[in-house]
Formats: structure tokens, C-alpha cells, sequence
């Protein structure tokens, strides 16, 4: 059987992250985690928790799917613009080969603007959650397709001992079940099948019931416009991430607004 994208994606990581700790150990990165000062609390997880729906807003060059979605990739405008127009959170992916991010381009979105952050990447290291920390991430995606259920436990607790909060990703009944048992405070469910790419919105519909009522439901992916904003308020999403289709808007505040007024 062919290696599907995310375990290609999460192979490639591996060595990535691998020479990126024989560079800076953990000990010297955990240092910087320290200088950093005390845990703020849970911005990310505050910001979704409000009874309105929360926006994440994601900021990236390209995807798997859709190659290059914007070649010019002014980033700090994008998430600047994103602010004005009253995004909850902004995600910004660092992973750089398929997604063409960065941690450069983090930091320098987190200089930019005061809403919190979620570090997307494809976390397969606990090394990884510390970068996400040293970089002044408020929040991590940990995706159950390529992490076992102690496994996301264990890294959900070192999320709490960093202030930092996981998104916990499924797409499957089986995946939503590992999540909750592992804690999860997020969970979000990818209306992309990341085999073949198709968007199904009745995923998360289906799934919406096996997601207790305290923990918050993230509808991720594929999201167009008001439509679909408004059609996932209806099965109960607490909150939307949106890539694409803001990214290719040229008034991304207008965009955002007309989606904000469909989840009134
Ligand atoms: O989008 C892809 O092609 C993709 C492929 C493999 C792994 C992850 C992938 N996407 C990551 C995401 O989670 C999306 O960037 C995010 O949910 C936003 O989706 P969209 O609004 O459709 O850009």
C-alpha cells in the first residue's frame, strides 16, 4: 500500500526535527522555554471558550492539496488584517516543506499582533511542543492519526506544565474516542480526508455527538464562505478554522465579517 501525504509529511519531519535537536538540545531549548518567565494561563483555549462561535483564521503559502495558494505571501498584513477584522485566534503553519512555513514567520506574526497563536505543525516529538513554547506559541495541533492515545496524554500534560493548549485533530469516530480519553480540552474535526482530499461537512456533523458537551468542537477545513459558516453552527460547531478560502479573499476583512454576521 503507497504512504498516504500525512505519513509522508510526518517522515519527513522526523529527520527535520532530528537535526534540528542535534543543533539545539532539548536542555538549552527548555532554557529558553524558562526565560520566557511564568505560564500566562491558556489564551487559546480562553478565546475559544466564548458562547459566540470563535474564528481561527490560518495563515499559509501553500498545501498538499492546493500547492501554492499565494506566491506573494505578504504574511504580517494577512494577520494584521485578520485582527482588525475580529478573528478569535490565528494559525500560522511553520511546517516548510509542504506548507511553505516557517518559524521565522511565526515569531514575526506573534510580534505583529496580540490574539493568541496556534503553531501548526506536525507534531510526532515532545521536542516539538518546547519550540512551539520558546516561540511564543499559545497553542499546538496534535494529530491523532499519527500519535496513540498515551502517547497524546502524555504531551497533553507537558502542554499544561508549558501554558500551552492542544487542538487535538481527528477525523474518525476511533480518533474522537483517543482524544477524550486522552484529555483533550479542543477537539477538532478535519472535514478533509487526507487520503484523497474531499471535503465532506457531514463528517462533522456525524461526529459532533461523540464530543462531550464541555469540550470544544473545532470544525476544520474546507470552509468557502457564510454558507457553509452558518451550516456548521447549525450542527453545533463551537468554533471554525478557515485557510483557503481567506487567503485567496482580497479583503479578507469584508470576508470575515460576512462570515462572523452568518454565525449570529
Ligand atoms: O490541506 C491540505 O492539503 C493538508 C494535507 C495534509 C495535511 C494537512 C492538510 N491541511 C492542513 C489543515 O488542517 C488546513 O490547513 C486547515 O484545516 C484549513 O483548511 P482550509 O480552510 O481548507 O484551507
Amino acid at each position: 500500500m503507497s504512504e498516504t501525504i500525512l505519513e509522508t509529511i510526518a517522515a519527513h519531519t522526523r529527520r527535520r526535527v532530528a537535526a534540528e535537536q542535534a543543533e539545539l538540545p532539548l536542555a538549552a531549548l527548555a532554557h529558553m522555554c524558562e526565560l520566557r518567565g511564568p505560564v500566562q494561563g491558556h489564551r487559546f483555549l480562553e478565546a475559544l471558550r466564548k458562547p459566540a462561535m470563535s474564528f481561527i483564521c490560518e495563515v499559509k503559502k501553500a498545501s498538499p492539496s492546493k500547492g501554492v495558494i499565494d506566491p506573494d505571501f505578504p504574511y504580517l498584513e494577512i494577520a494584521r488584517d485578520y485582527e482588525k477584522a475580529g478573528a478569535d485566534c490565528i494559525s500560522c503553519l511553520t511546517e516548510p516543506r509542504w506548507f511553505l512555513g516557517s518559524d521565522q514567520i511565526f515569531q514575526e506574526i506573534r510580534r505583529s499582533v496580540s490574539l493568541p497563536m496556534l503553531r501548526k505543525d506536525f507534531i510526532i516529538e515532545e521536542y516539538q511542543l518546547y519550540q512551539a513554547k520558546a516561540i511564543g506559541a499559545d497553542g499546538v495541533l496534535l494529530i491523532c492519526a499519527l500519535l496513540d492515545t498515551r502517547t497524546i496524554a502524555r504531551y497533553l500534560e507537558r502542554c499544561g506544565m508549558l501554558g500551552l493548549t492542544a487542538l487535538v485533530e481527528a477525523h474518525n469516530a476511533e480518533e474522537i474516542g483517543s482524544a477524550v480519553s486522552a484529555g483533550a480540552e479542543i477537539i477538532g474535526v478535519n472535514n478533509r480526508n487526507l487520503k484523497d482530499f474531499t471535503v465532506d461537512f457531514a463528517n462533522a456533523a456525524r461526529l459532533r455527538d461523540l464530543i462531550p458537551p464541555e469540550v470544544v468542537y473545532v470544525a476544520e477545513s474546507g470552509v468557502t464562505g457564510p454558507e457553509d459558516v452558518a451550516s456548521l453552527l447549525a450542527i453545533g460547531a463551537d468554533a471554525v478554522l478557515i485557510g483557503e478560502a481567506l487567503m485567496r479573499s482580497p479583503d479578507k476583512e469584508s470576508m470575515l465579517a460576512a462570515m462572523k454576521e452568518a454565525a449570529k
